[in-house]
Parts: C-alpha cells; sequence; structure tokens
C-alpha cells in the first residue's frame, strides 16, 4: 500500500493518491477525525506542490516527496540523457518526448526476438501538445531498486553527424564548457580561442577519456539502493576502475552478479540472432541495470534516439572496428568485453 501511495504521489495520480493516503492513514490513525485532518492537510501540501510545477521534472522527484516519514523512496529516478524527456504516463508507464527514429525502432522491436530485452512500447501519445513515445517504466516492479545505465558501443555520434559538422561546422560552447570543467587543459588553442568545439570532436574526446573506445562501453550514472546518486564516470576508463565501480554498484552481492551476467549472456545469444539489430547501427544505446534487496535483477536495452536502419543489403556484425563508411558500432564487441568483466568478478567455482 506504501508503495502504491508514492507512486501515485510521485506520478501525479490524484485519485489513487487520496484513496491511498486514506487507506493508509485509517489503518494507522486513532480516530476518523484526526484521519480526515491530516489527509486534508497533505492533499492540500500536494495540490499546492502541483500547481507550482505541473510539468515535474522527474529527474530531481528521487529528492522530494512528502512521505519521507514512511521511509520509503520514490521509485523513478533519471539517471543520463536530456533533461526534461520524461513525463510520468499511468502506473507502470512513460512518456518519453517523442522522436521519430526511437518510435519507427520500437515499433520494429516489439516484432522482433529481442521484444523482451526492451521497454514495452504503445504507441504516440499527445499531453500539452507535444507528442510523447508511451513505453514501459523498467523500475516499476522493484522496490528502492539499484540502478546503472551503461552506454553501449565504441561510437557515441553517428556518421551523418559528421559530415555535418564537416559541411556546416557549428562551434558548441556547451560542449567547450562541458570539456573545460572535466579538464582544463583538453582544449586546442584554437577551440580556447574560439570558446567552442565542433560536436564530433567533443563525443570523441569523451569516448577516449571513459571506457567507450578502449572498452566498447562506459557506465553513465549509478543509483544505488540507499538513494546515493554517481554520474561522474567520464574518467572511468580501464578495467580496474569499471570493476570498482560494478561492484559498488551490486554492493559486493555476488548473486546479483551471476543473475546479471547470465541476463546478459542471454541477451548477447538473442542480439546474435535477431534480425533487427542485424540490420541496424546503435548508437548511443544504454543497457539499463536494474535490482533490489529481493534479488530480482534484470537488464534492457534502452535509447533508441540514435538507432538507423541500415542501407540494403549492409548488415553489421557489431564487433569489427569502425572505419568511417562500414557503420560499425561496437556493440557487441562492448558487450564481451562486459561479460568478461562480470565473470572476471565472481569467484571461480561459478
Ligand atoms: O554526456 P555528455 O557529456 O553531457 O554529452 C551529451 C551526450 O553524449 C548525449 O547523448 P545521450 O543522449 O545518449 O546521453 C548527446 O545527445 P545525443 O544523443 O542527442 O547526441 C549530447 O549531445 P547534444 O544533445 O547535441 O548536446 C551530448 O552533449
Ligand atoms: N523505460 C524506462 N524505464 C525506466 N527508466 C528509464 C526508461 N528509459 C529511460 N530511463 C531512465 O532515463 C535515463 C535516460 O534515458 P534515455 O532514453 O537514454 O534518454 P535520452 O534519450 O534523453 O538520452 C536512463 O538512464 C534511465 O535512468
Amino acid at each position: 500500500m506504501e508503495r502504491r501511495m508514492l507512486v501515485a504521489v510521485s506520478f501525479g495520480e490524484p485519485v489513487l493518491m487520496a484513496r491511498s493516503v486514506w487507506d493508509w492513514l485509517h489503518s494507522h490513525l486513532p480516530s476518523v477525525s484526526v484521519c480526515a485532518c491530516v489527509s486534508a492537510g497533505l492533499l492540500l501540501h500536494y495540490c499546492s506542490v502541483c500547481q507550482t510545477k505541473q510539468w515535474q521534472k522527474l529527474k530531481t522527484m528521487v529528492h522530494w516527496s512528502p512521505f519521507v516519514s514512511l521511509n520509503k523512496r520514490y521509485p523513478w529516478v533519471q539517471l543520463a540523457g536530456h533533461a526534461g524527456n520524461f513525463q510520468a504516463g499511468e502506473y507502470g508507464r512513460l512518456l518519453k518526448r517523442y522522436c521519430e527514429c526511437e518510435q519507427l525502432c520500437l515499433s520494429k522491436l516489439m516484432g522482433d526476438i529481442l521484444r523482451p530485452y526492451v521497454p514495452g512500447y504503445y504507441g504516440v501519445v499527445q499531453r500539452d501538445e507535444q507528442d510523447y513515445n508511451l513505453m514501459d517504466d523498467l523500475l516499476a516492479d522493484f522496490d528502492s531498486p539499484s540502478i546503472m545505465d551503461c552506454k553501449m558501443g565504441s561510437r557515441t555520434y553517428l556518421a551523418e553527424e559528421l559530415l555535418k559538422a564537416r559541411e556546416r561546422p557549428r562551434l558548441r560552447r556547451d560542449m567547450y564548457e562541458k570539456m573545460v570543467a572535466v579538464d582544463p587543459g583538453a582544449p586546442t588553442d584554437q577551440e580556447r580561442a574560439q570558446q567552442g568545439i565542433l560536436k564530433p570532436r567533443y563525443m570523441q574526446w569523451r569516448e577516449t577519456l571513459s571506457s567507450t573506445a578502449t572498452l566498447g562501453f562506459r557506465i553513465e550514472g549509478i543509483k544505488r539502493a540507499d538513494g546515493t546518486c554517481n554520474t561522474n564516470f567520464k574518467k572511468t576508463k580501464h578495467r580496474e576502475q569499471v570493476m570498482q565501480a560494478l561492484g559498488d554498484f551490486v554492493d559486493g552481492n555476488i548473486q546479483i552478479l551471476k543473475v546479471y551476467l547470465q541476463r546478459l549472456e542471454e541477451l548477447r545469444s538473442v542480439l546474435e540472432k535477431s534480425q533487427f539489430f542485424r540490420t541496424h547501427e546503435v548508437v548511443g544505446s544504454s543497457l539499463l541495470f536494474v535490482h533490489d534487496a529481493s534479488g530480482q535483477a534484470r537488464v534492457w536495452m534502452i535509447d533508441f534516439g540514435k538507432t538507423v536502419p541500415l542501407p540494403a543489403p549492409l548488415t553489421l556484425d557489431h564487433r569489427t572496428p569502425w572505419i568511417e563508411g562500414n557503420c560499425e558500432d561496437g556493440y557487441l564487441w562492448g558487450l564481451d568485453n562486459l561479460i568478461d568483466i562480470l565473470s572476471t568478478m565472481l569467484p571461480p567455482s561459478r
């Protein structure tokens, strides 16, 4: 019940929330009148929060709950990606800002053998004149989940972004600033003079700074069950650093590691057979890892905003190193490395 109430509050479902609040208070408070007063106070507070900010940025909501005293946390958190891209849907579903590329991929994936490894997709919906892709909230079945986002592949930008940057170079001041914030010595003299950099240059720098270039994946963010969040993995590059982060994520729990490893091995074998995967360049997509104290642990593929169909009859093996024109993305190479790293973290008796 407490979970239902928090979900209702966090996802802005007033009717469900009112009923849940009432049920809970009724079972915990001595009299109906005390119960009614407390309910009214809580609902007033809820309404004022909704009024001040209709379009809640869910990312911040993990830190906010009027029901902290119930010792339960809001179960949804956005670990990476663009701020403001998500809205709550009905219970168990999410709205993600519409992207045609993602819509096409998710639609096709619903008919592919990869379906169990991606969020269920329910089409395009409109809210406040904005289109959204409606999909499953992968956190819905977990209680205080630990979450990790791993961006897969050896390349994080599309070839067309490279071409665009050559044909119509656009200096990005925001990317320059993000670069300087991590390493003031990274920009060249010219970039410093321009106070801006091209997007592929920024993306390549991020790839070599992290494990993307050397291992074919990188950790983007981790949220642990205790509520602590870490998105500071930009310099997590070496195998040992990755192992340390993964060990922290599972809190040394070997059983969880084993379940993750098994799920990744299954995913790899399905990817190797998938018609969708063979015929698409998968760039900037992540694996979302989710587990909780019950021992439940799952991994899904998310973010298909830069997953594009290949011109027929081209297919990819996703392991061959990328050279301009071959479209390879290094996804399976990265998954091989991730599986290998997780395997070495298990005791030899496995
Ligand atoms: O992670 P940091 O260093 O902040 O860099 C971000 C990520 O690479 C984003 O990828 P993702 O969405 O996968 O997280 C990318 O969006 P795209 O994937 O749209 O390229 C952003 O490009 P811009 O959106 O152009 O700023 C880029 O600035
Ligand atoms: N279906 C989902 N269920 C639960 N959380 C999700 C889901 N999709 C995305 N997220 C969360 O949102 C974050 C960003 O998602 P992503 O699709 O990569 O957004 P963007 O396209 O803005 O990069 C992920 O790291 C994850 O924490």
